[in-house]
């Protein structure tokens, strides 16, 4: 809890009628209940620090970061009934010779369960008329001299994602808070796939705005991706196609308002898929950076991915689904059991190249929150390599030695470039994987039985570590590379020639009955909830790529008593 520093306004107001200290400083607005004098204890000094502290009542003393107030307006208060202050009112009010104070609310941020923030309000009423307007532009000051928060936005609605809710999420929950924030807005609700992606590519006028703010799920804000880093690149002259050039950073910061199928992005960057409190992070201005990873085929760039890259299970899922779109969320219930039940493997190579220098394991019990040290500390190693970007690439060659190589046969291969959290999954694919490290874990799932792969899947919604498995490999990496069997060079093909073209029949055979057992050759690549048309790739995570209006998920308050200044 931040102290509150010089003070820039302190006031006796009253909330409710009852009498409170106001303070304002630049960090904090505090309002302290005024008591009756304290009784006279003999054994207790006045300023003590109590052995045991409790917590404020919260019905005596509040503060509120100044960075969390959302905003003030004037109000009129009359014998206990409250106006808006349109002006009129309080002349007819003089003239009869009400009693008549002023009055102003501040809305800010509140914290509920399950890091759900809601808008709060307080209205703090006074008899001085000069003493009322002073608070609010004292407060209207502090607000205004924050550079970080949006005050023109681009919003792209997905009117068919998920529920397809999200005209209705915009208008009835967000829209309002945005006006009352003063932020102003041009909405465009989007006519077909692909039309927020193009638009940003092509027409948007980026200079307009401090942000983009995506309402769908994790395919729309994969559009918006796609059409920003696309847009980035040509307007700071990087080819976006390249496989080796290091990718400029976005400076625009991106708003996810969930109203998807899985909102895992907006899940596993704020803790919670909720429409208010992302409208919330995005007013106060948060910022939280991201890596992407780019997906290439044979030196051509297919797409971005920074959630889930899965090939085999998670592939199949999602193409299975696609299918049964209209089923809504449940699809992916439905095309998992499914594709659990088919219990499908693959062949292939994967290389990757190991992080190396980075703080963190796959397997480590931290997980990536709010301020994240070793986001920070691998961020910062980051920039620092792509400084010496053309060194590095050289002894990234697999002559290097540093490549790592693994043959066999999978029953999934995924790449988590964060924890891929989502309510299915509430500590997600790789709970340790880190927003904006620079890295993605590779996930290993070598063929095993169906109870060991259930085995495996169950612990994505418990305690146990689904990584502690014989079957299972994970590594933290920074590229990596996939080849199904049947790409490989010809000497591999021959060597598997006999086996190979008793396969290729069964494949045939196997497209129209699945339930003789026999495993297709190829799966695909899920990449962020879209189907990859070619299996084998070559992926690089660009750290911090990209920003959100996020903060990362916040620790659970631990209550502090005497860092908290109304304990003061
Ligand atoms: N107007 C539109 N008509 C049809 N499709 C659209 C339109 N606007 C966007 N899309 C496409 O709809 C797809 C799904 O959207 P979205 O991600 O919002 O929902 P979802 O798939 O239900 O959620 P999730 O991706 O979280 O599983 C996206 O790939 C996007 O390209
Ligand atoms: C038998 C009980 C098993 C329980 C296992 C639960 C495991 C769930 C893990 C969920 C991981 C989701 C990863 C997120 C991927 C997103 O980029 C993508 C786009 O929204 N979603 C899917 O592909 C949708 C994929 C949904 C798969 C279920
Ligand atoms: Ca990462």
């Amino acid at each position: 809890m931040e102290r509150p520093g010089r003070l820039l306004l302190q006031s006796e107001l009253r909330v409710r009628n009852a009498a409170y200290d106001v303070s304002l400083s630049r960090s904090l607005l505090i309002w302290k209940r005024r008591t009756s004098s304290p009784v006279y204890h003999p054994f207790r000094p006045r300023f003590c620090v109590p052995l045991f502290p409790r917590r404020p009542d919260p019905g005596v003393c509040h503060s509120v970061p100044v960075s969390e107030i959302i905003s003030v307006r004037e109000e009129e208060e009359e014998n206990g009934s409250r106006q808006r202050d349109d002006g009129s009112w309080k002349k007819i009010r003089e003239r009869e010779g009400k009693d008549c104070r002023q009055a102003f609310t501040v809305l800010y941020v509140e914290r509920c369960r399950q890091h759900r923030w809601r808008c709060a309000e307080v209205t703090f009423t006074c008899s001085d008329e000069a003493v009322c307007q002073h608070w609010v532009s004292s407060i209207r000051e502090q607000l205004a001299s924050n550079t970080s928060r949006p005050k023109h936005l681009l919003v792209y609605i997905n009117p068919y994602g998920g529920k397809r809710q999200g005209k209705r999420i915009y208008e009835q929950k967000v829209a309002p808070l945005f006006t009352q924030a003063g932020i102003s807005t041009s909405v465009i609700v989007t006519e077909y796939a692909n039309h927020a992606r193009d638009h940003l590519k092509m027409e948007a006028e980026l200079k307009k705005f401090d942000g983009v703010v995506c309402v769908g799920g994790d395919g729309m804000f994969s559009e918006i991706i796609h059409g920003l880093i696309w847009r980035t690149q040509i307007d700071c002259g990087v080819d976006p196609n390249s496989t080796e050039e290091a990718l400029s950073p976005c400076s625009l910061r991106i708003g996810i308002i969930p109203a998807g199928s899985t909102d895992c992005i907006c899940f596993a960057s704020v803790g919670t898929n909720d429409p208010v409190t992302s409208a919330l992070h995005i007013i106060v201005g948060d910022s939280q950076p991201l890596d992407v990873c780019s997906v290439h085929h044979n030196n051509m760039f297919l797409r971005y991915s920074v959630s889930l890259l899965g090939y085999g299970f998670y592939g199949d899922v999602l193409s299975d689904s696609e299918r049964k779109r209209w089923m809504g969320p449940a699809r992916y219930d439905f095309s998992g059991l499914k594709m659990f039940l088919t219990h499908h493997y693959y062949e292939g190579t994967v290389s990757y190249l190991p992080a190396k220098g980075i703080i963190g394991t796959p397997r480590d019990a931290t997980r990536c929150r709010s301020g994240c040290v070793i986001c920070q500390h691998n961020g910062q190693l980051n920039s620092e390599r792509s400084e010496k970007y053309e060194m590095d690439e050289a002894s990234d060659s697999e002559s290097s030695g540093e490549w790592r190589t693994i043959r066999g046969k999978f029953l999934a291969i995924n790449a988590a470039s964060m924890s891929c959290a989502c309510p299915r999954s509430p500590k997600g694919l790789s709970p340790a994987a880190h927003l904006a490290d620079g890295t993605t874990d590779l996930i290993l799932v070598r063929k095993c039985s169906r109870f060991n792969f259930l085995r495996h899947l169950l612990r994505h919604t418990s305690k146990d570590d689904q990584f502690d498995l014989t079957f299972i490999e994970v590594h933290r990496v920074r590229r990596f590379r996939f080849m199904p069997r049947h790409c490989q060079s010809d000497s591999d093909l021959e060597l598997d020639l006999h086996e190979n073209s008793k396969r290729q029949i069964f494949s045939q055979i196997c497209k129209d009955h699945p339930a003789c057992g026999c495993a297709p050759a190829y799966s695909s690549w899920n990449c962020d909830g879209e189907i990859l048309t070619h299996t084998a790739i070559d992926v690089r995570v660009h750290g911090q790529l990209i920003k959100l209006f996020a903060r990362g998920i916040e620790e659970l308050p631990v209550f502090e008593d005497l860092s908290n200044p109304c304990a003061i």
